[in-house]
């Protein structure tokens, strides 16, 4: 059993509710320091609603969350602003502002976190996300409209590596990616977390990815958590979304094709 200390989010007895619609009911979590845990489930198990919640950008119905130490319901600026810069989210649509250039997205949680810096130090520190997003300097100075998808993730990855969280949120990805961009944005992600020592929740339907990068993979299902665990352990375990999930033709061939190859 790891250290409770290592726990950086905690969640406990979760409920989220949409009027009559339940999404969550009594979930707990916890997510370890430094591990990339991978948060699978079912279309509307509820995902992103967690993500929002932990972030403290949706207020849950009932349950407590800690997002290292910090209660994420908080309404203290300060807690608020601790929740901020402890956290760096990439949203599945990227969520940039399309009327400003990638280095002008990168500095906008800097903008907000440090309105002292100087401008020219500002867009330096832009310039650096976006090389260590692994994209090319001149990507800098372009809309996020002249950019190829896979490139337009590469700066929301950026963007929220703006102000060098410890903790990472990834929401699918690898959605819409070919599976060559797809391997190279696993590869990055592993890469960053190891190079930063980053926590990492990752959201993702990709099976390639949890197999290779993920440390421990939570699947959503019946409203709750329903395993949190060593992918290997998670294949095991005797639920029919499970068992459809992972031992399907995809995940016969995720498995297959080099299970943990890169982690
Ligand atoms: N603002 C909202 N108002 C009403 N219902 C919502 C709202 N946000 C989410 N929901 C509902 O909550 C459920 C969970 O949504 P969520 O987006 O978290 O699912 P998900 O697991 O991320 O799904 P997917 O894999 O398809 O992205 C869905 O049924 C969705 O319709």
């Amino acid at each position: 059993m790891a250290d409770t200390n290592d726990m950086v989010i905690r969640i406990r007895g979760l409920d989220n509710r949409f009027g009559e619609q339940v999404v969550h009911e009594n979930l707990d979590l916890e997510v370890r320091r430094g591990e990339i845990l991978g948060v699978v489930g079912g279309s509307g198990t509820g995902k992103s609603v967690l993500m929002r919640s932990i972030l403290g950008l949706r207020r849950p119905d009932a349950g407590r969350i800690e997002v290292m130490g910090v209660d994420a319901r908080s309404e203290d600026e300060d807690d608020r602003n601790q929740i901020e810069r402890n956290t760096g989210v990439l949203f599945q649509d990227g969520a940039l502002f399309s009327s400003l250039s990638v280095g002008e997205n990168v500095q906008v949680p800097l903008k907000e976190q440090h309105p002292e810096l100087p401008d020219t130090l500002r867009y330096e520190l832009a310039l650096l996300k976006v090389k260590l997003a692994g994209l090319p300097a001149d990507a800098v100075n372009k809309l996020p409209s002249q950019l190829s998808g896979g490139m337009r993730k590469r700066a929301g990855l950026a963007r929220a590596l703006a102000l060098d969280p410890p903790l990472l949120f990834l929401d699918e990805p690898t959605a819409g990616l070919d599976p060559i961009g797809a391997a190279a944005f696993d590869e990055l992600i592993l890469t960053l977390q190891r190079a930063l020592g980053l926590t990492v929740f990752l959201i993702t339907h990709d099976l390639d990815t949890l197999y290779t990068i993920c440390d421990r993979v939570a699947v959503l299902a019946d409203k709750r958590v329903l395993v949190n665990a060593p992918i290997e352990d998670v294949e095991r375990f005797d639920h029919p979304w499970v068992q459809a999930y992972f031992h399907g033709p995809r995940g016969r061939a995720a498995r297959e094709a080099g299970a943990g190859t890169m982690a």
